[in-house]
């Protein structure tokens, strides 16, 4: 099983529709039923998790529900899971993660990443949205520092990608084939 996680509106359905020719959209009513989705895809399982993060519109106590839902999704599948693409808005994210350090928060995104790597799943970051980076090397950087990923591991983390485009998606295919967990 693959899983795409990430914020609300970061470019999950536009990259799993890109990498898979499926379309995996919900009504775009937030809060109603924001199940984790799944589709085949070359025998595989690939599930596209429901956004987390705050999404405007929807009353606190939801989003707190949706997280707590892909938490539990997750760890009941730990096991199956053989790789994780967290998806992030690479124009948006450096600003929403100083926001939350500044309020004293961990910044979902991160504590999600260590999530993940604490359940021993194999994770790529892919840092969407580069159409409208200027400096895509900065961000992947700064990301970098603050999910804690030592330098030798970024270019194995981390790839930047701009699904609507379609640019870069087949370095995104070669690191998720080399990363995915095999048994
Ligand atoms: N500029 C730019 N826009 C993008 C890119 N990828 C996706 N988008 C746009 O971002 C918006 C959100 O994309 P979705 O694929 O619906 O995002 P999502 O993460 O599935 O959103 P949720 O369903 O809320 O979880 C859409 O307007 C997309 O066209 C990209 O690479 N560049």
């Amino acid at each position: 099983m693959i899983i795409f996680a990430g914020r609300s509106n970061v470019g999950k359905s536009t990259l799993i529709f890109q990498l898979t020719g499926k379309k995996v959209k919900r009504g775009k009513r937030p809060g109603v039923t924001r199940r984790p989705i799944e589709i085949e895809w070359r025998g595989k399982r690939v599930v596209d998790l429901p956004g987390f993060g705050f999404m405007s519109g929807l009353p606190k106590e939801v989003q707190e529900r949706i997280k707590d839902e892909i938490v539990h999704f997750i760890e009941d599948n730990a096991d199956r899971i053989e790789l994780a693409v967290l998806v992030v808005d690479g124009k948006a994210a450096p600003e929403i993660i100083e926001r939350w350090e500044k309020r004293g928060e961990i910044p979902i995104d991160v504590e999600f990443y260590q999530f993940l790597r604490e359940l021993e799943i194999p994770t790529i970051v892919a840092v969407n949205k580069i159409d409208k980076v200027k400096n895509v090397g900065a961000v992947i950087n700064f990301l970098a520092e603050k999910f804690g990923v030592p330098y030798g591991e970024v270019n194995e983390t981390f790839v930047p990608i701009s699904a609507k485009f379609g640019k870069n998606l087949d370095a995104l295919k070669a690191l998720m084939e080399k990363k995915r967990r095999k048994s």
